[in-house]
């Protein structure tokens, strides 16, 4: 079977607009625009409490909003909560299976509870353990299976019937770096085969790497929404270190950016003790290369020059630092 619910899906799969959700007497989403075309992962991107549970829990029905709309594949969420339940599929931060059931007999509960017959059920899960590289583990219980197997049997069950939408809550929170990478390959076999993704993630290069566009939801608001590089031109700068023979030509070269407005008082620079400066640039060798040649000029001797480009870590912490109140970017779709 494909992942493709629909044989004409509608362009945009998922189109928030200004949700708002008060829960418990306080506002948690402060007014979310988000969209995501057919065939593309979102990641919502968010430090602990920033609302991106909550945001899933909306957008799949399981907790109602304050105001706002909010499209799934064509169905609105507010007039019409069936048709958006039958067009997504969630998998949460706390695994839904059965620990004392084999991998085969929890996806053949979930594909009879899908309402397929016992033997299209059967074959749903064959072909989605083999897909998931659990066929090895099939007829073991669940109690046996690592955290990253348990993790892609989740997964595998929220694809019984496969959703329009599917909603990825920290897919790999608590898994090991090899867990990690396995599920990123599934995740992004998914995304090949078709099925548009929401994920949410703390982890920066969970986003850089699964994602088309990152939305980094702060204090229940989209403070960012982009592509990870159109991020990382915008908010993110390269780390270049210049080496010297001597800490005095550091501190010279250092005297020489300083002058051209570099400081170590806005983190952009810093003269190290063993002769190498560490500089933050925001345009790569353009910016870099004059800097080189002023410090050249001054006769002092480079011994290396080595440059890091930016990262989704320096985009966080720079959007952090920044107080950015309102979105940056396209809300919507587009390929990386
Ligand atoms: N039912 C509720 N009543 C009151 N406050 C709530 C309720 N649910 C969540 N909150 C608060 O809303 C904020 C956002 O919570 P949410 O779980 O959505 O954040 P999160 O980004 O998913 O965090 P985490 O990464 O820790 O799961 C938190 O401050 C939380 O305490």
């Amino acid at each position: 079977m494909t992942v493709s619910a629909h044989t004409s899906p509608p362009s945009t799969i998922l189109d928030v607009r200004d949700l708002h959700c008060d829960r418990g007497g306080t506002e948690i989403l402060k007014g979310v625009d988000l969209a995501i075309p057919a065939g593309g992962i979102l990641a919502v991107l968010g430090a602990n409490g920033a609302g991106k549970t909550t945001l899933i829990n909306v957008l799949s029905t399981l907790i109602p909003f304050s105001s706002g709309s909010v499209s799934v594949a064509g169905h609105d969420l507010g007039s019409d909560p069936t048709g958006v339940r039958n067009s997504i599929s969630l998998t949460g931060q706390f695994a839904a299976v059965d620990q004392e059931l084999t991998g085969t007999e929890n996806l053949v509960f979930f594909g009879r509870l899908a309402g397929l017959s016992r033997s299209a059920a059967h074959d749903r899960a064959a072909e989605l353990l083999t897909e998931f590289d659990l066929g090895d583990a099939a007829d073991k219980r669940l109690s046996d299976y690592s955290g990253g197997m348990r993790r892609r049997l989740d997964i595998a069950a929220s694809l019984v019937v496969p959703p329009a939408l599917l909603f990825l809550d920290e897919p790999s929170t608590g898994l090991d770096p090899e867990s990690r990478e396995a599920l990123w390959t599934q995740i992004l076999d998914l995304r090949n085969q078709g099925m548009s993704i929401l994920l949410t993630t703390q982890y920066l290069e969970e986003a850089d790497q699964l994602a088309d566009r990152v939305a980094v939801l702060r204090d229940g608001r989209i403070i960012a929404v982009d592509t990870p590089q159109n991020l990382k031109s915008a908010y993110g700068r390269h780390r270049c270190s210049v080496s010297f023979p001597d800490h005095a030509s550091a501190v010279t070269a250092g005297q020489i950016l300083t002058e051209r407005g570099y400081t170590s008082r806005k983190n952009d620079l810093v003269v190290g003790d063993t002769g190498v400066v560490e500089l933050l640039v925001r345009s790569g060798f353009t910016e870099l290369n004059p800097l080189l040649q002023a410090i050249d000029s001054a006769g002092l001797t480079i011994t290396d020059v080595g440059m890091t480009p930016p990262s989704l870590d320096d985009v966080y912490f720079a959007l952090a630092r920044s107080g950015a109140q309102t979105p940056q970017g396209p809300a919507g779709g587009g390929d990386r």
